[in-house]
């Protein structure tokens, strides 16, 4: 039965993160977690829903380049969108009247990313199943025909990322039947925040123990003496087993990266991430010439703009550690491409969670890689952030300091009708509460 797209709405949700520090790092020293919510109507009642993840003030405008594609999508029969959900694709980066604004990154790819996350959730939710088990389950040949490869071809074209796919068709069912045993490893963030005291850190770093965790990031850049003497917290708190990642969130010039992480070494440091401007592709690459033999690798992904960025980063050996982000990039789709490069590159995939709603993505992504791409969780973790999950009504769930796979059809980022009322900008119950009380002004 043909179905059409009826309607597309947005929402500005916000949460007020920034009073506890929550997601606090050396650039975002007071970041308020907030997310356009998108919903995709159809004809015959389905709904997809979809987000991408901003912060503050920023959200309105995302809100608005939503709002300016949404007639590229209104009236769009499903069938057609599935059957070459590349050109979809392209018809929302590539508009004559908008490109310009872009192409393909910031804002405008930001609002892309929104629109085509939902109607994945629509189709997962049409097809029954999490979005992580549709991917897995498609042909090849359906697979590629998603992916846009303009721009890539010269590093990774249709017919090497079938050939990754067919390759990877063995043992797809061994490992989708082991990584639902044993989840996904994840990393969490939330213990060492900036803007946390060392007493938080300490107890917060016990409590993620306890609950199973081996892996750990601390937020660094500000004050060398401040991060020393918080990852010696950490190292004293920590097996010596475990890990321990540094994330600068593009503080330092290229020299200083290097020589503030020199200074680091003896904390066994596994990557430094963002350590220079996310567009500083051979900084970034001198700075891993450098770490390398110190033991250290440079992660980077979050504000890489699109997968031509991600292309040459692979390709200089600029980043040990591939981190996509599932709304920085324009949606799925793109993320695929970059997927597909980094296995062809070798270099891990490690997806950026720090937001609202990028654990609940994300762990889709992350999944599908190991089942159907890399066949490897070496090197290999998801980030997690113990933030908002409360607010979806089915968030990802940790079990022994592991990502629990998904079962529930679509992408997991349905929000609870009430947690939309409360947290709309500024007319939700919560925000009109914090502006009479004079904590925020609109
Ligand atoms: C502003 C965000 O919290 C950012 O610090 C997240 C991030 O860098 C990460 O999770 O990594
Ligand atoms: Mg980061």
């Amino acid at each position: 039965m043909s179905d059409f797209i009826k309607s597309v709405n947005v929402q500005d949700i916000r949460f007020p993160t920034s009073l506890e520090k929550d997601g606090s790092d050396a650039m975002n020293k007071d970041p308020d977690y907030s997310c356009p919510y998108v919903t995709i109507t159809t004809d015959s009642g389905l709904q997809g829903f979809g987000i991408t993840f901003t912060v503050g003030r920023g959200n309105n405008i995302v809100c608005e380049a939503i709002k300016l594609l949404s007639h590229l999508v209104v009236g769009q029969e499903l069938s057609s969108i599935f059957a070459d959900f590349a050109s979809f694709w392209r018809s929302l980066t590539s508009e004559d009247q908008i490109r310009w604004l872009g192409p393909e990154k910031g804002v405008m790819h930001l609002a892309v990313a929104a629109i085509v996350n939902a109607v994945w959730d629509l189709w997962s939710k049409i097809e029954q199943k999490p979005l992580w088990k549709l991917l897995v389950d498609m042909e090849p040949e359906q697979l590629v025909s998603t992916i846009d490869f303009r721009h890539t071809t010269d590093t990774l074209t249709k017919e090497e990322a079938l050939e990754i796919l067919k390759e990877m068709q063995a043992g797809k069912n061994e490992r989708e039947q082991l990584i639902k045993e044993t989840g996904y490893p994840a990393y969490t963030t939330s213990c060492a925040w900036l803007g946390y005291s060392d007493d938080k850190i300490e107890r917060l770093c016990k409590e993620a123990q306890a609950q199973g965790f081996s892996r750990f990031k601390m937020k660094v850049g500000s004050d060398l003496q401040d991060d020393k003497r918080r990852a010696q917290i950490l190292r004293q708190t920590m097996d010596p087993s475990h890990l321990l990642m540094v994330d600068a969130n593009q503080k330092w010039e290229v020299q200083e990266a290097i020589d503030w992480m020199r200074e680091l070494v003896h904390f066994n440091i596994t990557w430094i991430e963002e350590p220079t401007s996310p567009d500083d592709i051979l900084g970034h690459a001198e700075i891993a010439k450098v770490l390398k033999p110190l033991g250290i690798g440079v992660a980077t992904g979050e504000h890489c703009q699109n997968r031509i960025m991600f292309k040459q980063f692979l390709k200089a050996g600029a980043m040990q550690f591939c981190q996509i982000d599932s709304c920085r990039l324009g949606g799925v789709n793109e993320n695929l491409a970059v997927i597909l490069m980094a296995k062809k590159f070798d270099v891990p995939v490690c997806p950026h969670g720090g937001g609202v709603g990028l654990c609940e993505y994300t762990q889709h992504l992350s999944i599908f890689d190991y089942i159907a791409v890399s066949g490897s969780i070496e090197k290999r973790m998801l980030e997690y952030t113990d933030h908002l999950h409360e607010h979806f009504e089915n968030p990802c769930r940790i079990k022994n300091g592991n990502y629990v796979v998904p079962d529930v059809p679509g992408y997991s980022i349905d929000m609870k009708a009430s947690s939309l009322a409360d947290y709309e900008w500024p007319t939700g119950r919560v925000w009109q509460a914090l502006i009479k009380e004079g904590v925020y002004k609109v």
